[in-house]
């Protein structure tokens, strides 16, 4: 289906205020229409000397601009209701849509590409939805209305003023086809150039620390030039086209002169009949620009509703049986069975035949060099990715088998550098339990040991955190995503890197609080410190996505030469104390 129609589908629920709109015009446009004629007799009353009618025409001329201004404002107000209607239902479907894609697609896109769709992209089809199929309406009815009034003035006469209108079609067809490329280049460039913007503000720190402002500015003036660069050659068609529609009518302007002058010099035509074929000629020169740009319009929206499209059309990859059952009651037993992965667009396999069983209530630490699959496996419990062979299970359930709200519900994920929403402290933690009371709160916080620096923040756990939480440091973020695990009271929790960026000190008195959390829930802990690593009973030894070893610290430090290694620089070799026995 062509991306016209597709777009004129989202007028259907607004079937009555389209149509409505449309009376309205048309009824406007006839009262329109009918000043001309009514001028025109007026004019001949003048001749002939005949002060009733002259009266009376121009009352009757009164009322019918009046009805056309009623007419108008109440054509605009329906079609702003159906503008916006519009507007609002696009950005919910938009919105759903992106939230019901998975994780995997959101790798693969740059955030200001989606907002650039999201807002301007959106903009242009829901004003062309809104107004420009009206005006173009209108444009044309004013034509057609003009046109059969000027037939039954004169009809020789008629036939030579509208003469060019075939011209007016075949000039717009032309526009049309040669402008929605350059439309639709122009949007591609503008979300370019939003996702520049995105990035430059999402990685200020960085530009900040490095200097390199002058370099931002170069690459953001340089996407500046291409939207203007592209933006010009759009211009350029639409300074040609647009008044060269507008031009045609002033040949037949320029014609009826001649020819209706001649009939009025000859007798055959009154002066006021001249004046109303004028007053109607005249009255076309408008809608035919208004066309000219309409359909500019109309391209500007047929190329962003193409990119609207474009994401409405990526299906989540994600499938979700049909009343998928939620995660069967258990204590949290988790097993991986030849699970592989390879992430979309990536050659290398991020995990590869993994085995493993990790018993309910047990605490197991995956450690391994930089890339060897730690994340990548504990992604695949939550179901973030889905494996690419194997299974994973949890409490006996294939993950894919279940809700995905309701096994989300059951596993917590922190990592090393949580988002955080830009709103309180107290809505941060309570996130994924928002009807948590104060108190459950405090306790999820204290536990975290969060609760100390909380109490100093002006207004404590009512304070507005910054956009991602960046008014507080990398270890306070960490912390305030710990009591949000803890507060979400999950059966599985991951601590991927939870505590890099708190100190030693604060991390032993986490460790200590988790200890106590952690007892009775299945816990995966991925840690470059020994003391972290420490916390658990087992541990699994990764390396380019594949097992190589599993045991406790000192069984593997005799046994394997990696985690030697690993353990070595993590802090030593011998384990903090507290983790013995
Ligand atoms: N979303 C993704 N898309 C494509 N490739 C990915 C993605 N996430 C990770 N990878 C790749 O998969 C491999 C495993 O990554 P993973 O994040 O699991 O490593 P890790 O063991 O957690 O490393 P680190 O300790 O550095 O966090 C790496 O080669 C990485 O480049």
């Amino acid at each position: 289906m062509s991306t016209f129609r597709r777009l004129l589908g989202f007028l259907r629920p607004y079937r009555t205020g389209v149509v409505f709109s449309f009376a309205l015009a048309a009824a406007a446009m006839a009262a329109t229409v009918a000043i001309p004629w009514l001028t025109g007799r007026a004019i001949d009353a003048t001749r002939r000397g005949d002060r009733n009618d002259l009266w009376m025409l121009a009352i009757v001329v009164a009322v019918a601009g009046l009805l056309r201004l009623a007419l108008s404002v109440g054509r605009r107000l329906v079609a702003g209701r159906v503008s916006l209607g519009v507007e609002v239902d696009l950005r919910q479907r938009l919105y759903a849509h992106l939230q019901s894609l998975e994780l995997g697609f959101f790798d693969h896109q740059q955030t200001g590409q989606l907002m650039s769709r999201v807002t301007v992209d959106l903009q242009a089809v829901r004003f062309f939805l809104g107004y420009g199929l009206i005006f173009i309406g209108q444009a044309l009815f004013t034509i057609v209305l003009a046109g059969i009034a000027m037939f039954l003035l004169r009809p020789e006469l008629a036939a030579i003023a509208l003469a060019p209108v075939p011209f007016v079609v075949l000039v717009a067809f032309r526009f049309g086809r040669r402008s929605r490329p350059a439309m639709q280049e122009v949007q591609q460039r503008v979300a370019e150039l939003t996702a520049e913007a995105e990035e430059n503000v999402s990685g200020v720190r960085v530009v900040k620390a490095f200097a390199r402002e002058e370099r931002q500015l170069g690459r953001f003036d340089h996407r500046v030039g291409r939207v203007f660069e592209q933006s010009m050659i759009a211009t350029r068609l639409q300074a040609f086209y647009a008044p060269f529609i507008g031009f045609l009518p002033n040949i037949g302007l320029a014609a009826i002169l001649f020819v209706g002058g001649r009939a009025v010099i000859d007798g055959t035509l009154t002066v006021g009949e001249f004046t109303a074929f004028y007053a109607y000629l005249l009255m076309l020169i408008g809608p035919m620009r208004m066309l000219g740009y309409m359909l500019g319009s109309a391209q500007r929206a047929t190329a962003s509703g193409a990119r609207i499209f474009q994401l409405l059309d990526r299906a989540p990859a994600m499938s979700v049986p049909e009343n998928a059952p939620p995660l069967p009651a258990g204590a949290g037993r988790v097993e991986l069975r030849g699970v592989s992965l390879t992430f979309e667009g990536s050659r290398q396999q991020a995990l590869d035949d993994v085995d493993l069983t990790v018993e309910a209530g047990s605490t197991v630490a995956l450690v391994g060099g930089t890339g060897s699959g730690k994340t990548a496996l504990v992604s695949l419990l939550p179901r973030l990715y889905d494996a690419t062979a194997g299974e994973v299970l949890i409490d006996g359930a294939n993950v894919r088998d279940v809700d995905p709200r309701s096994l989300r519900h059951e596993i917590a994920v922190v990592n090393d550098d949580p988002f955080l929403f830009s709103a309180t402290v107290h809505d941060n933690i309570a996130y994924a339990r928002p009807e948590a009371t104060r108190e459950e709160v405090e306790l999820a916080a204290r536990r975290a040991r969060a609760e100390e620096f909380v109490g100093e923040l002006p207004d404590g756990y009512d304070t507005m955190i910054g956009e991602r939480g960046l008014t507080l440091s990398g270890g306070q973020r960490q912390r305030i995503a710990i009591a949000r695990a803890l507060l979400a009271n999950p059966r599985i929790l991951v601590l991927d890197d939870a505590t890099s960026a708190v100190d030693a000190s604060t991390e032993q008195e986490i460790k200590e609080a988790l200890r106590e959390v952690m007892a009775g829930r299945t816990t995966f802990v991925i840690a470059h410190r020994l003391s972290t690593i420490s916390l658990a009973d087992d541990i699994v030894v990764l390396e380019h996505g594949r097992i190589v070893a599993r045991g406790g610290h000192d069984e593997l430090l005799d046994d394997n030469e990696l985690y030697a290694e690993i353990a070595e620089a993590a802090g030593g070799r011998s384990m903090p104390r507290e983790a013995v026995g």
